[in-house]
């Protein structure tokens, strides 16, 4: 009974406190659990420590992969409970982010973990290609759904899964943030919306990016497609606050 979690360093996981950098809850205060593995592969993915393991030949942009027995480690639910509970038992209203990595390839043990938190308000950043188990489902408030488009290098037969996709777009807890690189990026936002009937109120718009400089020019005409389009823009807090590092 264990779950498969990211690195911060070799043997360490990468479980931590940080303030929410993305989406509908940026700016609180939460806990972070990231889960390694994921079933897409995007070029760009800013924790290919969680999935791009040596021998992995898919393309990614940093041209490196990574030694699995260093960015992976396995850990019963209740000590990666007690681990959440002593970086934010504290909190007013204490609040988890499981992410990874695709945390839902889990979602059995996921259930398992939040069965030891009751009281905790939990949100899942998920691909939306995959779906949690009745059981974790009754205990999640909020997906934070990012389907990857077309710039992302994945096939749009893996990336988009259409009755996932419907699911999460009929589902008040779920958000949509797309991760942006350039303006014609949003057309396959749009088509997206309207193909599965996403509220604009529920959808983000995030500029690709792994530096400030990077996301403030993206956001410069992001914000401007926001306006017209009806959407909200979210930054990457923590990479301002802490750059493109683990554990953050
Ligand atoms: N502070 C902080 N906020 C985040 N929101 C989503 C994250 C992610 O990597 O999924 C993330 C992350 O890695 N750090
Ligand atoms: S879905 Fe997320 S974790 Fe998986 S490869 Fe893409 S960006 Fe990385
Ligand atoms: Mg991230």
């Amino acid at each position: 009974m264990t779950l498969a979690l990211a690195t911060i360093r070799p043997g360490e996981p990468e479980i931590f406190a940080a303030l929410q950098g993305e989406g509908a809850s940026l700016g609180r205060p939460c806990v972070f659990v990231r889960l390694s593995r994921c079933n897409l592969s995007c070029h760009w993915c800013d924790t290919a420590y969680t999935w791009h393991f040596d021998g992995d030949n898919r393309p990614h942009k940093d041209g490196k992969t990574f030694s699995r027995l260093d960015n992976q480690v396995t850990m019963d639910e209740g000590e990666v409970a007690q681990m959440v509970l002593d970086l934010g038992g504290h909190l007013p209203v204490p609040r988890l982010v499981l992410t990874g990595g695709e945390p839902l390839l889990q979602a059995p043990a996921l259930a398992r973990l939040l069965a030891f938190l009751p009281g905790w308000q939990v949100e899942v950043e998920t691909n939306g290609t995959a779906a949690p188990t009745p059981a974790l489902d009754a205990m999640l408030h909020q997906f934070n759904v990012s389907p990857k488009l077309s710039h992302s290098g994945n096939p749009a037969e893996l990336a988009i899964v259409p009755e996932r996709m419907a699911a999460y777009a009929a589902d008040k807890r779920a958000f949509f943030k797309f991760v942006v690189a350039k303006p014609a990026d949003v057309g396959e936002v749009s088509t997206l919306a309207a193909t599965y009937n996403i509220p604009p109120s529920r959808i983000f718009l995030m500029p690709e990016g792994r530096d400030p400089a990077t996301l403030l020019s993206r956001m410069a005409w992001l914000s401007e497609i926001c306006l017209a389009y009806g959407y909200a823009l979210t930054d990457r807090l923590h990479i301002h606050l802490s750059g493109d590092t683990r554990g953050t």
